[in-house]
């Protein structure tokens, strides 16, 4: 959600790299692959327009509030509809402004436009037809959808700029242009920063006034709308998005150029990388995977997948992020402005954000890479013109410190390496814990191979124990919670009891895991103990569970689940492992129907004395299943009363909240006082307190203060606050400010917590208000699980 990396204060955002360079492999297999890749030609045009004479000539073009259009507009009507119309915005880094400079136009909803001409949405048709065949997909069903009405009086234009993808799928806009009487509006449409197209929209032919014309370019095309210099244009934007469902890829089944390339990776021996020409979103990509590739991208791509696919699929292939960041500082010496000179400091080049074909995020391990060695670069672009746009991510100027700048340039990029060296590239670039659990899944049967490559990994590793569990932060570099799960799985399914004891005596033994993550654990080997029996395995699992009683009760319970929860269960039970409990929905279910059943009622009695002594704000869960357990609990008053006395103190939990919140939301003050801020408790009292801003100090350097505020980003709840890095060395330090977001977000969490009382009284047929409200305390316990991914923050860096 909205980060602000660039805030750049000097406004130079969208830097350029100034690197002219080329990368170019000079001989061998690569070569032949880039060869190959260069000479194959684009399939689609990159972006195309001309008149669109199957749109019939009169759409019968409506306007509420203003009623029906003629065409060409005339300048009455044209007044007529800014009237009704809205100052188009344009987005900038999650804001959206208005500024005339950038962008002046007017612009309609598209609810507001009709066009009652039936044979218009014919000829919208036909002319899809058209740009499909133009952007060579004509096998693939793309939807059109209308998304504005833009009117340009004189002066009006529109600064070069990318479309946001405004709706899923979206990846290309087309305009349409009505006939029309005016001077300039011509739409210039760029690539590599060099102009490739300008579309007049039938000026230069002398048909703008007599026809619709239409223009198609890709989202992430930039393109700029020149001013119009006389009268008025009236325009449509559409955006062509790809249709839901994932479409297979067009296989090429012969050609030369697919012949050679499968014959070269029959023989490739290495990896390569080759960077996407487009840009594309990260929820593109895991929405629709490889099938988001767009232009020149696509069909590189498809005589790829095609040639591998004739060679047997000899290359494994996956979508990466890559990036280049540099830091420079400024070497004037002076205090300047515009007119540093900025010295390098550092590069590196990375590669993170793993995905498989479909768009599935396998990992976001990064590693520090060189791609030169290895890259494709079939368009012989500059190392400029391949990274493209990047980002201002920090200036600063401190005291006598000189200023200092980071820049990052992300990209999209294909990495492909031969089938059979997996195991060793999934190792390099992913790690070793990866590279295990891919070949254990991919064959299961090899299991003890796979368990003693861990040992001597975790051997190896043992000798520097400092690095063992947490690397780079919060990474964990030793065996994976993930891995582990998967291992279990793997030995239930083996059955074999020996393996079992390697597993945990030789390499569990040692691990300590996370508090947090002693859910996930017990839940991995509770299918362990099911399979081979309690008795068998408790002194095993032992080695993973040995000094916390907490986590012995909660395996209990999960092996009583296997009876059905029996009154074994109860009895190990307290309030707090109930707390507990809570915050795992699976079990909280498990809990509450085995107890609503119990037929014994005096391990009924200690479970309801649990239950009583469980604050209300944990109610809420409880309840709701409660509800679900009426039939059962109705037949039984006892148990029904019981219910029901929860209920009550839900509810007067929730009134006097709603009315807390509800003083809070009249914003006369800046406390927050439920917020939760896990990287540091001055930080939570800040945000709990009437103040409004708080600058935290306490840092290394800059670095390590922004490190802080993007580990935190998301550690906090209840709270709405900006955090800005500044300064420079021991001075570094973060500003905190509070904002109104919090405040504005309380109405939906009172009505939230309305709705719930509601519903209780009439689940619970509890009529009367309920009176001495309890009052609430901000809970700790909430902060355990903050609210993620938070809409509330912006990291201002
Ligand atoms: O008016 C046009 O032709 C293009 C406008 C545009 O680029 C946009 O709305 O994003
Ligand atoms: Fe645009």
């Amino acid at each position: 959600m909205p980060r602000f990396w660039n805030s750049d204060r000097k406004g130079k955002s969208g830097e350029t790299l100034e690197d002219t360079s080329k990368v170019t492999i000079e001989e061998g297999t690569l070569a032949e692959i880039n060869n190959i890749l260069k000479n194959f030609r684009e399939q689609g045009e990159y972006t195309f327009g001309d008149i669109a004479d199957s749109l019939p000539v009169l759409p019968g073009l409506e306007i509420d509030g203003v009623g029906p259009i003629s065409l060409p507009l005339a300048a009455f009507q044209a007044k007529e509809i800014i009237q009704v119309a809205e100052r188009s915005p344009y987005g900038k880094e999650f804001q959206t402004l208005v500024d005339d400079s950038v962008r002046k136009s007017w612009q309609l909803k598209p609810e507001f436009v009709r066009f009652t001409n039936p044979d218009w949405k014919v000829g919208l048709d036909a002319l899809m037809k058209k740009v499909k065949d133009r952007l060579a997909l004509n096998d693939i069903p793309l939807r059109c959808s209308l998304y504005k009405m833009l009117l340009y009086e004189e002066g009006g234009h529109f600064l070069k700029h990318r479309d946001t993808e405004k709706e899923d799928g979206m990846f290309a806009t087309m305009v349409i242009q009505f006939p029309s009487n005016h001077e300039g509006g011509d739409l210039v449409v760029y690539r590599n920063g060099k102009e490739e197209s300008v579309h007049d929209f039938g000026k230069s032919s002398g048909k703008s006034k007599y026809a619709h014309h239409y223009a198609v370019h890709y989202a992430d095309s930039e393109h700029q709308l020149r001013a119009v210099t006389k009268g008025y244009r009236l325009a449509l934007v559409y955006s062509i998005c790809w249709p839901k469902d994932m479409i297979n890829f067009r296989q090429l089944d012969d050609g030369s150029a697919m012949e050679k390339l499968k014959d070269l990776f029959a023989k490739l021996d290495t990896h390569f990388f080759m960077f996407f020409n487009h840009e594309y979103t990260a929820s593109a990509l895991t929405q629709r995977g490889i099938d988001a590739l767009k232009g020149i991208d696509r069909d590189r791509f498809t005589l790829m997948n095609s040639a591998n696919k004739k060679a047997n699929e000899k290359l494994v292939m996956h979508i990466v992020k890559v990036a280049l960041e540099n830091d420079y500082y400024d070497v004037s010496g002076s205090h300047c402005h515009d007119d540093c000179e900025w010295e390098s400091n550092r590069s590196v080049q990375n590669v993170r954000d793993w995905r498989s074909m479909d768009g599935r995020l396998i990992s976001e391990k990064w590693k520090t890479v060189s791609f030169s060695d290895n890259m494709l670069n079939p368009d012989d672009a500059t190392l400029s013109q391949l990274w493209g746009t990047g980002n201002v991510t920090y200036e600063g100027y401190l005291g006598n410190e000189s200023a200092t700048k980071s820049t990052k340039y992300e990209r999209y990029a294909l990495v492909a390496w031969p089938q059979d060296q997996s195991f060793e590239y999934f190792t390099e670039f992913i790690g070793t814990q990866y590279a295990i659990t891919w070949s254990l899944m991919k064959d299961p049967e090899r299991l003890h191979e796979t368990l003693q490559a861990l040992i001597k990994m975790e051997k190896e590793e043992n000798n520097d124990p400092s690095i063992r569990f947490y690397n780079l932060g919060s990474k964990r570099e030793s065996l994976e919670l993930s891995l582990f799960e998967k291992i279990c799985e793997a030995l239930t399914k083996k059955k074999d009891i020996e393996l079992v004891r390697l597993f945990f005596f030789d390499i569990v033994k040692t691990l300590k895991f996370h508090e947090s993550e002693i859910f996930r654990v017990v839940d991995a080997i509770i299918e362990l103990v099911v399979c081979f029996s309690v008795e068998v395995m408790l002194p095993i699992v032992s080695v993973v569970l040995k000094d916390s009683t907490q986590k012995y009760l909660h395996l209990r319970c999960l092996i009583a689940r296997e009876k059905s929860f029996s009154s074994l269960a109860i009895t190990f039970l307290s309030h707090e492992t109930v707390e507990t409990l809570l915050q795992q929905d699976v079990l909280l279910k498990l809990v509450l129907h085995s107890t609503f059943r119990m037929v014994d009622s005096v391990q009924f009695d200690r479970f309801l004395e649990i239950i009583k002594n469980i604050s209300p704000q944990n109610l809420s869960k409880i309840l709701a299943d409660a509800r679900d357990l009426n039939s059962d609990a109705t037949k039984d008053p006892n148990k029904w009363e019981a219910l029901c006395s929860l209920a009550r103190k839900r509810l007067s939990y929730c009134a006097s909240h709603i009315n807390n919140l509800k003083r809070l939301s009249e914003g006369k003050s800046w406390e927050m006082p439920y917020a939760t801020y896990s990287g540091n408790m001055n930080v939570q009292n800040f945000l709990r307190s009437a103040a409004s801003s708080f600058t935290l100090y306490g840092f290394s350097g800059i670095g390590h203060a922004r490190n802080h505020a993007f580990k935190y980003e998301n550690q906090f709840s209840n709270a709405s606050f900006i955090m800005y890095a500044n300064g420079i060395g021991q001075n570094a330090h973060i500003v905190f400010t509070k904002t109104r977001k919090y405040f504005e977000g309380l109405g939906a969490k009172i009505k939230a917590l309305e709705e719930e009382s509601n519903k209780l009284k009439k689940v619970f047929k509890i009529t009367v208000e309920c009176d001495n409200p309890i009052p609430v305390a901000p809970s700790s316990a909430t902060s355990k699980r903050p609210r993620s991914p938070s809409p509330d923050v912006i990291i201002l860096d």
